[in-house]
């Protein structure tokens, strides 16, 4: 049997030493290449703290965090990631913030200066894929919020990672402009198939592109309960409204409020 490729065991977190705030306790997952789970849980349950583990941005206080079967002891260069909050260097152009990943990380950096213009293109092709055609050359302050936050899913995609990790990226987003980037996401997810961990606290989101939803407790995070997302795929409006879907998302929020009052889930 293969490994996953991300496994996460008995892992604990707490900021600022013995008497700081403990984050995650105990908290084991596992995630499948290619698979695409969703984490949800209550306010402040540690959902980025175990964003930035698994990407190797905080050691964990104790237990293991293994990726592509090595275990984690720094920043990955093999993950793309995009966040609530866009982050975009305000000097460069959209085209140039797009790219940015290809310039920081060594192994893409050989090939950047070998195939610039391919790599543009690609950039390019992104920015069309998001509904940015035309706006490469301006500079992020020309851009709304919604733009910007396509941007920044186009950064976190742009070297093709192999593992993609998506903090409430769609969270500050009009409702028409986040469910349009949901089916950007669907369909780079389907046609290249990356592991997707994806934390957010829209359960529609959560089911609409999840294989998989995981539930976590009230601070310390661990996780207490996951449901399978039976929907075929493509999922469209029309999945949204089927009795299942609504049954299921009307679950996982039954999860949360037993995890918001410290109740068990059973
Ligand atoms: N850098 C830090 N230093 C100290 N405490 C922190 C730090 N980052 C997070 N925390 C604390 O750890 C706990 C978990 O925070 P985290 O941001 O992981 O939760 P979350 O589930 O992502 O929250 P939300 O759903 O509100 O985005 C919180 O109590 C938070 O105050």
């Amino acid at each position: 049997m293969t490994r996953p490729f991300v496994e996460i065991d008995r892992v604990a977190m707490r900021y600022g030493g013995v008497e700081g705030t403990l984050a995650l306790q105990d908290c084991s997952l596992n995630v499948e290449k290619g698979e695409f789970i969703a984490v949800v849980g209550p306010s402040g349950c540690g959902k980025s703290t175990l964003m930035r583990l698994v990407s190797g941005l905080w050691p964990a206080t104790d237990g293991n965090v293994v990726v592509a079967g090595e275990e984690v002891d720094r920043p990955l260069s093999l993950v793309g990631m995009a966040f609530q909050n866009p982050t975009l260097l305000p000097w460069r152009s959209i085209l140039d913030n797009v790219m940015l990943p290809l310039e920081v990380v060594p192994e893409h950096r050989k090939r950047l200066r070998a195939e610039r213009a391919k790599y543009e293109q690609k950039a390019l092709d992104l920015l069309k894929l998001v509904g940015l055609e035309g706006f490469g050359a301006k500079y992020p302050y020309q851009l709304s919020g919604g733009m910007q936050q396509r941007t920044s899913l186009c950064r976190a995609l742009i070297h093709e990672p192999p593992l993609l990790m998506l903090d409430e990226p769609f969270s500050a987003l009009d409702v028409f402009t986040r469910e349009d980037l949901w089916d950007v996401l669907q369909q780079v997810w389907m046609a290249r198939k990356p592991t997707v961990i994806l934390v957010t606290h829209d359960l529609r989101e959560a089911c609409y592109l999840a294989d998989r939803v995981l539930v976590m407790s009230a601070r310390p995070g661990r996780i207490i309960a996951e449901r399978k997302v039976p929907f075929a795929r493509p999922r469209t409006q029309e999945t949204m409204v089927e009795p299942e879907f609504t049954k299921l998302v009307a679950e996982l929020r039954g999860f949360i409020a037993l995890a918001r009052k410290g109740e068990e889930v059973t």
